[in-house]
């Protein structure tokens, strides 16, 4: 973990250097995944059931590669009832919150006559990547496959690495209740490359969406364009903005509860009181060593952990802004205040009783955000991410009358003379 200060005179340099860090995909990781996707480009299936057997350490053919609904539905029925519970408010939250961003399409006709509009439909064949190589996310489950339902998508895949053949009940349970369409145990850059040109066993998809570690955010990233992707969602982030007034031990799990995915994860406290940033690094310390992945969250910490001590929260938010990180905290009595001056997150949870990892399970939006300062321009995985628009547009002769001309005069002027004939020989 480094610390930092504002009024130290290396502090621009220093930052700087924080938010250039690559910690996702480095060459050596680029430079894996491309050969891992030709080759499964190029060999199909042997490809996938090879890297399977040397990443994951199983035989695919005698594993099987997909895991039959029979067993998702004995998974869901074998479940204690609270996680059940917990399972099925998760997936009525998260439907709530993501029926609400199905959009309207637009059909207005004008003065001329002329109609035009967009109209919205679902993708055909979308892929869901569901991590499982550190940890089991059956809230993957539910965040990746709720909104591709919401919006009607005909076939959901779902994709997910059982290391060593182990599956993970809580994954297939998450499954049933969702209803997908097809489960197979693959993971890595080699599963999104089998969905992206499908092989002898899997047909393609048209859309990959969901997180994964640097293989897999990087594989989305490089077959982007072959398929759709949502965004790159790679290795968890958390920046929290508090001030004095918080419990230093609260603070410093808000920080594990991301350093522990992953050890290129990063966690960064932002506070402007000295005294709570030594608190908070004594809590991390005293914290990390009681957790299971204390491992993980450790080397995520060391490498990756930053406490700045900035003179006022206001002074953190450009520094906050231009981390753009995929979760923010603001731990502070009026978060409003501090969101309404910033721009780019992933995700804002407000106030010192909103731990990021109620947004990972139970609160609703979707926990699968842009990583690696991309929240800049991307957002969380919607509704949206599973649909297209197609605009359309209806004239008459009316209409071409009193816009034609000016659609030949373009069209004489890019040296384009089929296209103004098109159109002017409509207008005699
Ligand atoms: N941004 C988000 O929205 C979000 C949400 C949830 C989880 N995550 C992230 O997802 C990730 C989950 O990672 P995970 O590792 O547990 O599972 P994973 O399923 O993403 O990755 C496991 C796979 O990685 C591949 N792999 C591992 N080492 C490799 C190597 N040396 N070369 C090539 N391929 C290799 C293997 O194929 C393995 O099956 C974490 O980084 C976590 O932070 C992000
Ligand atoms: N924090 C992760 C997104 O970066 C999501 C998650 C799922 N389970 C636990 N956490
Ligand atoms: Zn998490």
């Amino acid at each position: 973990m480094i610390k930092l200060t504002t009024t130290s005179p290396t502090f621009a340099a220093d930052f700087t250097t924080l938010v250039n860090a690559r910690r996702e995909a480095d060459a050596d990781v680029a430079r894996d995944v491309r050969a891992i996707i030709a080759r499964v480009r190029d060999e199909g299936d042997s490809a996938v059931h090879a890297y399977t057997q040397s990443f994951d350490r199983h035989d695919l053919d005698a594993t099987g590669w997909q895991i039959d609904p029979s067993e998702w539905r004995a998974a869901y029925d074998g479940l204690a009832p609270d996680l059940r519970t917990a399972l099925e408010l998760a997936a009525e939250r998260i439907a709530t919150y993501h029926e609400k961003q199905k959009p309207q399409g637009t059909d207005s006709t004008d003065a001329n006559g002329i109609r035009t509009g967009a109209r919205w439909n679902a993708i055909e064949h979308a892929g869901i990547y569901i991590p499982g190589g550190r940890a089991a996310y059956p809230s993957s489950v539910l965040m990746n496959a709720i909104p591709a339902k919401v919006a009607g998508v005909d076939r959901i895949v779902m994709v997910t690495p059982t290391p060593d053949g182990e599956v993970n009940p809580l994954v297939l349970a998450a499954a049933h209740i969702v209803g997908v369409d097809e489960l197979w145990r693959i993971g890595g850059a080699q599963a999104i490359a089998a969905l992206a040109y499908g092989t002898d066993r899997l047909r393609p998809v048209d859309v990959i969406t969901g997180p994964g570690n640097a293989w897999v955010a990087e594989a989305k990233r490089q077959l982007y364009g072959v398929v759709g992707i949502d965004m790159v969602a790679g290795p968890s982030e958390i920046v929290v903005v508090a001030d004095g007034e918080n419990r230093a031990d609260w603070i410093a799990a808000d920080l594990l509860s991301q350093s522990e995915h992953d050890p290129t994860s990063q966690s960064i406290l932002f506070t402007d009181s000295a005294e709570f940033a030594d608190a908070v690094a004594a809590a991390v310390d005293a914290q990390i060593e009681t957790l299971a992945t204390s491992k993980v969250a450790r080397a995520a910490w060391d490498a990756n952990g930053a406490i700045i001590v900035v003179r006022t929260l206001e002074e953190a938010l450009p520094l906050v802004d231009r981390l753009a990180a995929e979760h923010l905290e603001l731990a502070c009595d009026d978060p409003q205040a501090l969101f309404d001056k910033l721009r780019h997150a992933g995700s804002v949870f407000m106030g010192r009783h909103t731990p990021e990892a109620i947004g990972d399970y139970v609160a609703g939006p979707n926990h699968v955000l842009p990583t690696g300062r991309r929240a800049r321009f991307a957002s969380g995985l919607s509704v949206l991410d599973f649909m297209k628009r197609t605009s359309f547009l209806q004239l008459g002769p009316e209409g071409l009358a009193a816009i034609g001309p000016a659609a030949v005069a373009l069209a004489q002027a890019e040296g384009l003379p089929a296209h103004a004939r098109s159109v002017a020989l409509r207008l005699r």
